[in-house]
């Protein structure tokens, strides 16, 4: 996948800007708050149609104006996209070569885009949504299915959420209705589990290698998922659903008294272990930011053997901060297979050839000049 161009409207701190991008690296360089992550967080929207930053779409829309608008030629194997995402704060419109997009889900997906920031090391060191998020928005890059039962999942849970608490006041003693939310709720459950345990499977046999090599054989990094329901992979679809509606039994008496549905992939995490210790919690500060840095590099992979092209790297401030042997080992993962948008403050600490020949943009508040 190759960005060609760029042009946003009023998003953040841009009123217009239009760039075009001929070459595999660019760097982005500027002092503190002139907008150089926001260019980065820009082409994640125009992909995720979420930002990293923030759940907020309002936040997005430069100050004073009432929407935002993203635009890019993209070049995939298949030909060139157009995609268009105009953001209004109250609702977002996708377009795909001009055509409207009704479901964001059959938007979501046709740029590929990893972001490493510095925010990344929560998925280490965060809480479990935050880890339920990364999973959530890396499945649903490639899987617009997945993206689609998760937001039915969604609903089914906060009307089976209402109906409890409902209940548990006596205003609703309708079991009946419960029993209808549980096996939708069940069947939804099921279909995301299923994936998650794909994806991280896979996730960790390419984390893994790639771990491996970064600490010199050093370290084993393994992947768990932390499960609050008793599915697993290998139950077939129809058992897993029984298994989980004899739960909700279970924890029934339980769940009336909080009025909240307490099993179920809402509820899970997963955990890194490095030689198996817990790297959350054990984990030296260098072992957590080399492990986001394997689980990054390994979705750059994972996501070509899904889509069979590399996806679009976006480094916001981290390349400077990996010491020259992580320098080359992500560079040597980019070469000229991955295109890449670095943001940087200074290239000084940037050694490696590749970077000497990237384009270069310097940014200043809100307005970008190419090459000096
Ligand atoms: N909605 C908005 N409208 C207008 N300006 C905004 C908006 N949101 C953020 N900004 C401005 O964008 C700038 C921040 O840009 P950005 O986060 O891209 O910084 P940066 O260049 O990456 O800096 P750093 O190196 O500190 O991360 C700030 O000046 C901020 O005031």
């Amino acid at each position: 996948m190759f960005i060609k161009n760029l042009s946003l409207t009023h998003f953040r701190n841009y009123g217009q800007l239009s760039l075009s991008f001929d070459s595999p690296i660019q760097l982005f360089i500027g002092n503190n708050a002139q907008g150089k992550t926001n260019v980065l967080e820009s082409i994640y929207v125009l992909a995720l149609a979420k930002s990293h930053r923030t759940p907020r779409d309002k936040e997005l829309i430069g100050w004073g104006a009432d929407f935002a608008s993203i635009r890019s030629d993209v070049e995939r194997r298949y030909g060139s996209v157009r995609l268009e995402l105009q953001l209004t704060g109250k609702g977002k419109r996708a377009k795909i070569n001009g055509m409207e997009q009704q479901k964001l889900s059959a938007y979501v997906g046709a740029l590929n885009v990893v972001m490493f920031a510095p925010e990344d090391l929560a998925i280490v060191k965060g809480a479990p949504a935050q880890r339920r998020r990364f999973i959530d928005m890396e499945i649903g890059q490639v899987s617009p299915t997945y993206l689609y039962y998760l937001s039915n999942y969604n609903k089914v849970l906060a009307q089976r959420n209402q109906l409890l608490k409902d209940m548990a006041m006596k205003k609703s003693r309708s079991k009946e209705m419960l029993g209808i939310w549980n096996i939708q709720l069940a069947e939804l459950a099921v279909k995301l589990l299923r994936k998650r345990f794909e994806f991280l499977r896979k996730l960790e046999a390419w984390a893994k290698d790639i771990h491996s090599g970064i600490t010199g054989k050093r370290e084993i990094l393994s992947l768990h998922y932390v499960n609050s329901s008793p599915v697993t992979e290998e139950q077939t679809p129809e058992q897993a659903v029984d298994m989980l509606l004899a739960a909700y039994e279970e924890v029934f008496d339980r769940e009336l008294a909080r009025g909240s549905t307490m099993i179920g992939p809402h509820r899970d995490d997963f955990t890194l272990k490095v030689n198996d210790m817990d790297v959350q919690t054990y984990g030296s500060q260098g072992q957590q930011r080399t492990s986001a840095l394997s689980i990054k590099l390994a979705e750059i992979e994972l996501i070509k053997e899904e889509v069979g092209e590399y996806p679009v790297l976006l480094l916001d401030d981290v390349l400077s901060e990996l010491d020259e042997h992580r320098q080359t080992l992500l560079l040597e993962t980019i070469q000229d297979r991955v295109q890449t948008f670095v943001s940087t403050t200074g290239v000084e600490g940037l050694k490696h050839q590749v970077l000497q020949q990237a384009s270069r943009f310097y940014v200043r508040e809100g307005e970008i000049s190419g090459e000096r």
